[in-house]
């Protein structure tokens, strides 16, 4: 396939990590004779980890983690590769979607590398038996490990999982710089309004809002945050942003992005106070944190002015617009291609170890069914292979700096 035909091409270019895995580990194929399912937005990125794990030896499921993510030129591309079955079509309805993931589950996966929980909730609820021979699990996002901790809390789960989302190599990257420039830059492509001079509030200052709240400053705008966490709020407050209460801030804001993980951030409270002509969006995993049935029942109208834009005509002449439906803004738009690839690159790196750590290594048979952090050595080898394709060296600590780290009494000091 050339360049132009084949979809995963460019992104290769810019996923340098994941090839260095699958040049290590496409000869000796740790993986060979375990099947890797995977749930994730099933675009170009998710494309390049599916191959990656593919050479190095999996079987690989393939389902969507969203219904409205699925590139079909990706589906394609994969379609008919050796070593990947996929069980997800571009323009499935959610019932067909959901009917694909069980599917997908019936196949007994060894392993489940998931998104929001997807898969893993679900071979739990409607597939005891194949949960029982699942080996382990990775989880790449917040909501996920949200749901992970509710399953651990209710002693339900039944297999060893990793969070994939709490390394420092997932979260300080792709939540903060990927979801903080790929929300931001689907915003202005979609509205094709500029952020300069204009008031952004955003919902929640974790990691995704602070990346939004952050670069969305850098490009000109005034940002007002909310939050309900009071160290978070002071956090946003000292990085030099505006805190208030979203019923506050609702009346002076342009565009509100929400990133919070939770329901109903924007909701009938605020819909009085919004300007005319405000642009809602949402960047959060779930399709709650703007409450869109109620926006709907508040609406005289709605119409659609622009491909990927509703507006809802109030009765007092304001228009409201929200984008996307109010699902993942960077992932579900008309023009939406996710993150970035280079970031992606890190947070897929770290699934494909998930994965090899606990089905080549063995760590899998080992621990108790639960959910665990993932290794500190396993972070810490990929920021290393991250440096090496930056082509960047950094200082190696000497044996007294290790020591001194080591000892408490520092007889060299001067105190
Ligand atoms: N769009 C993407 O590509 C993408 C990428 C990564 C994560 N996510 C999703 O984004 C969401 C946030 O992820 P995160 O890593 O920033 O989580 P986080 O836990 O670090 O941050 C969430 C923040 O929201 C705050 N919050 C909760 N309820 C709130 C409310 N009602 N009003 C204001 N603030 C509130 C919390 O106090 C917290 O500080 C999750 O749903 C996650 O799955 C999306």
């Amino acid at each position: 396939m050339s360049d132009q035909t084949d979809p995963l091409a460019w992104t290769r270019d810019y996923t340098p990590i994941l090839r260095s895995l699958a040049d290590e580990y496409g000869e000796e194929q740790p993986l060979s004779g375990y099947s890797v399912a995977l749930a994730s937005h099933l675009e170009q990125k998710t494309g390049v980890l599916i191959e990656t794990l593919r050479d190095a030896g999996a079987e690989v499921l393939v389902t969507g983690s969203e219904p409205y993510s699925t590139k079909g030129e990706v589906v394609d591309a994969l379609r008919d590769q050796d070593g990947v079955e996929t069980f997800v079509e571009a323009g499935m309805t959610e019932e067909e979607w959901a009917d694909g993931q069980h599917r997908l589950l019936e196949a007994e996966p060894d392993f489940i590398l998931d998104d929001g929980c997807e898969l893993i909730a679900k071979v739990h609820a409607d597939h005891p038996d194949v949960a029982r021979q699942v080996i382990g699990g990775g989880e790449q996002t917040t909501a996920g490990i949200t749901r992970l901790e509710a399953m651990e809390d209710e002693d339900v789960l039944e297999f060893p999982v990793y969070g994939v989302n709490d390394t420092p190599m997932k979260h300080f990257f792709d939540n903060v710089h990927g979801t903080g420039e790929s929300s931001l830059s689907n915003v202005m492509i979609t509205t094709n309004t500029m952020l300069s001079g204009k008031t952004v509030v955003v919902g929640g200052y974790g990691y995704c809002g602070r990346g939004i709240a952050r670069k969305a400053r850098g490009m000109g705008a005034q940002t007002i945050v909310t939050e309900v966490d009071p160290r978070k709020a002071l956090e946003a407050h000292m990085d030099g942003h505006r805190i208030a209460s979203m019923a506050e801030a609702a009346s002076e804001a342009d565009y509100v992005i929400t990133s919070t993980g939770n329901r109903d951030v924007v909701r009938e409270d605020h819909f009085d106070e919004l300007q005319d002509g405000v642009i809602l969006a949402n960047a959060g995993h779930f399709d709650v944190e703007i409450a869109v049935a109620a926006l709907e029942d508040a609406a005289d109208r709605v119409t659609e002015p622009r491909d990927g834009v509703t507006r809802y005509h109030m009765a007092d002449g304001r228009r409201i617009n929200l984008l996307a439906e109010g699902r993942l803004v960077n992932l579900t738009g008309p023009h939406s291609s996710g993150h970035p690839a280079e970031v992606m690159d890190t947070t897929f790196a770290m699934m494909f170890e998930a994965a090899r750590d606990m089905l080549a290594e063995g760590r899998g048979e080992k621990l108790a069914p639960g959910l665990y952090a993932m290794p500190d050595r396993l972070d810490r080898a990929v920021a290393n292979r991250k440096l090496e394709t930056l082509d960047v060296d950094v200082d190696d600590l000497t044996d007294r700096q290790r020591e001194y780290y080591e000892e408490w009494e520092h007889p060299d000091s001067a105190f």
